[in-house]
């Protein structure tokens, strides 16, 4: 059984368009760089993954080992379609789509998902909203059309029904904390940041105040003692 984990990236000064009213340009580049880099790493550890393929344009964002696939154009259900194809045609048995926005995936969870994802041969994550859609397994060459985008989960469900195919929803955190938008952001320093300063023994002080848009006054990360702000700050 070969498993292929496949990503797609656009360029990463295109991404993150909806950051851009508390993060600079700049900015938003790094953080999609250190997302980038934490999945791909817990991917590398990951038991169950055999190999790890990324449709983008950017390879330079790839280390060594990752595999660039073309990207077609057309978008990204178009992207993620031909890859997987092109995946299966390498002689991957299983695919698991996910998302590069996934700060806190660990490789656990991404056994546990393709463990669970095979009961089946489909599964999902739904984002913590439950509308979008971070992740896909599937198992076989059947066909199955990606529908990222607006209201993902549910059309993802029905794509499901639509080819007799049983799907699992699987929720565990790291596949359900993508950060599209401020919000996202927030919670995730919410959540990582406060036990991060738990470890460090500094409670309350990395949340004392909320992001603010940039229009009014610059949010500033403070990267005194969170690595993924440190990095998004400082490169
Ligand atoms: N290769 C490739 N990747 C894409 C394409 N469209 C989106 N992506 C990637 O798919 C993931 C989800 O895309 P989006 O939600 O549209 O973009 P985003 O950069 O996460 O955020 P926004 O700009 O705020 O929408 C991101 O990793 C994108 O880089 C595409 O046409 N080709
Ligand atoms: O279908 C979705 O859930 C989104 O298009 C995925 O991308 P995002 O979560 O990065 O917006």
């Amino acid at each position: 059984m070969t498993c292929w984990a496949l990503l797609a990236v656009k360029p990463p000064h295109l991404g993150k368009s909806r950051l851009a009213s508390v993060l600079s340009g700049a900015q938003r580049e790094r953080l999609i760089r250190v997302m980038l880099a934490r999945v791909l790493d817990a991917l590398d550890a990951a038991e169950e993954i055999d190999q790890i393929a990324v449709v983008t344009p950017a390879t330079e964002l790839l280390p060594r080992g990752v595999i660039a696939l073309d990207d077609p154009g057309g978008g990204l259900n178009h992207a993620l379609g031909a890859g997987r194809r092109a995946l299966i045609a390498r002689g991957a048995d299983e695919v698991l789509v996910l998302h590069a926005d996934l700060p806190s995936l660990s490789a656990s969870e991404i056994d546990s998902f393709v463990r669970q994802g095979r009961h089946t041969g489909l599964a999902l994550a739904p984002d913590r909203h439950g509308h979008g859609t971070n992740a896909v397994f599937l198992a076989g060459d059947g066909d199955f059309s990606f529908r990222f985008g607006t209201s993902s989960f549910t059309r993802h469900m029905d794509e499901a029904a639509a080819r007799a195919r049983e799907a699992t929803v699987i929720n565990l955190p790291g596949f359900a904390m993508d950060i599209d938008e401020p919000a996202d952001l927030q919670h995730f320093l919410g959540t990582e940041g406060s036990l991060l300063e738990s470890a460090l023994g500094t409670e309350g002080s990395l949340l004392e105040s909320p992001l603010t848009p940039r229009s009014s006054t610059r949010w500033t990360p403070r990267p005194r003692n969170f690595s993924l702000l440190h990095a998004v700050e400082h490169g």
